[in-house]
């Protein structure tokens, strides 16, 4: 009836109207850096623009969805800590709970990109989008790369295809899985890879999605950020030739609970630490071998017999990955069979 189709045009215009809500929570980074000269690529002050200039610069997000930006902090991301993780992700949660926010942006420096978007993808129960951007080049550069990206993040943020894909990034045209990405160069904005391969593209406002996360992420995740205060410690040590046993018993001692072993080739131990592994996994502390290879993965009992020696293989994540999940993974377990169980599932 003429009616009918009248009350459809009308429902179809107010679609139209009614935009996605997105809040970008803006913690500094390159994208937020400022240099002396346009020429200036890899020369700049990190964390300078203040979020609300950020958004001034790509007028286009206002045609995708209703944005407002909100300064969490204003720091380079290697000068993030767990504190600032977890505060950063408790707001992420809190946003995320409102019906009037429909996706939430986080800016971020590059350097630890990796370790916030798989963070988020562990602990905010949530199936509403949640994207994670940097920018290789401060916003003072030629070709400067950081707001097509951040238009980018915000058509990923509003978009319906977006919802239940875990946290995405998106950088140089790409959208990356937050879970598995790492940053593989330090100077050129083609800078975010996974061996997996990549989501999708975004291209012009559009998202093209290709391929889904299989594992536990947001609302199938067992952690929940709303219970989660602090983190506990967890280090790094790093294989090469001729190691210093000591670094170990320094990491035990300052309060690591866990050490991931960033070892050679296979998450390879070499002969003269298998004891001193043994050793600190007698006292208490988790060992958890991981490679400082990029790619492939560690397998258990591969190379060392992980389970006379109950240790834990962290698979395809790299070090900086299984450093987050074994923190989130200590707030619920120290077992190790259980720790090995969530090193398979997320
Ligand atoms: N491109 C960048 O964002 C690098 C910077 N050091 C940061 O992580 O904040």
């Amino acid at each position: 009836s003429p009616l009918r189709a009248r009350e459809m045009t009308d429902a179809n215009t107010a679609a139209a109207v009614k935009k996605p809500n997105v809040v970008i929570l803006a913690t500094g980074g390159t994208i937020a850096g400022a240099g002396a000269d346009a020429a200036n690529s890899a020369t700049y002050t990190a964390a300078k623009v203040p979020v609300d200039k950020l958004l001034a610069a790509v007028p286009q997000v206002s045609t995708i969805a209703n944005v407002r930006g909100e300064q969490v902090f204003q720091i380079a991301s290697e000068s993030f800590t767990d504190a600032q993780l977890v505060q950063l992700a408790k707001r992420v949660s809190a946003l995320l709970k409102q019906d009037d926010v429909d996706g939430v942006v986080v800016t971020h420096g590059t350097d630890t990109l990796e370790e916030t978007s798989f963070f988020l993808d562990l602990v905010v129960k949530s199936d509403k989008p949640i994207v994670v951007v940097g920018s290789m080049r401060p916003g003072t550069a030629i070709s400067a790369d950081g707001a097509l990206n951040l238009l980018d993040a915000v058509t990923v943020a509003a978009s319906k295809e977006a919802i239940g894909k875990g946290v995405t990034v998106t950088m140089n045209d790409t959208i990356q899985s937050g879970r598995d990405v790492n940053k593989r160069t330090n100077v050129v904005p083609s800078a975010f890879y996974s061996q997996w391969g990549p989501l999708g593209m975004v291209i012009e406002g559009k998202t093209y999605f290709v391929r889904s996360l299989a594992k536990r992420h947001n609302t199938t995740s067992e952690f929940d950020i709303d219970t989660i205060d602090s983190l506990p410690l967890v280090g790094i040590v790093y294989g090469s030739g001729t190691m210093i046993p000591g670094v170990y018993d320094a990491e035990v001692q300052a309060g690591a609970k866990a050490i991931v072993n960033a070892g050679t080739g296979n998450g390879s131990v070499p002969g003269y630490l298998v004891d001193k592994l043994k050793d600190i996994r007698s006292k208490g502390t988790i060992v958890i071998r991981s490679s400082r290879v990029p790619d492939g993965l560690v397998l258990r009992n591969a190379e060392q017999p992980d389970d006379t020696y109950d240790w834990v293989v962290a698979h395809d994540l790299n070090p900086a990955k299984a450093k987050i999940l074994a923190a989130v993974a200590l707030t619920k377990t120290q077992d190790t069979k259980e720790l090995q169980r969530i090193f398979w599932e997320y």
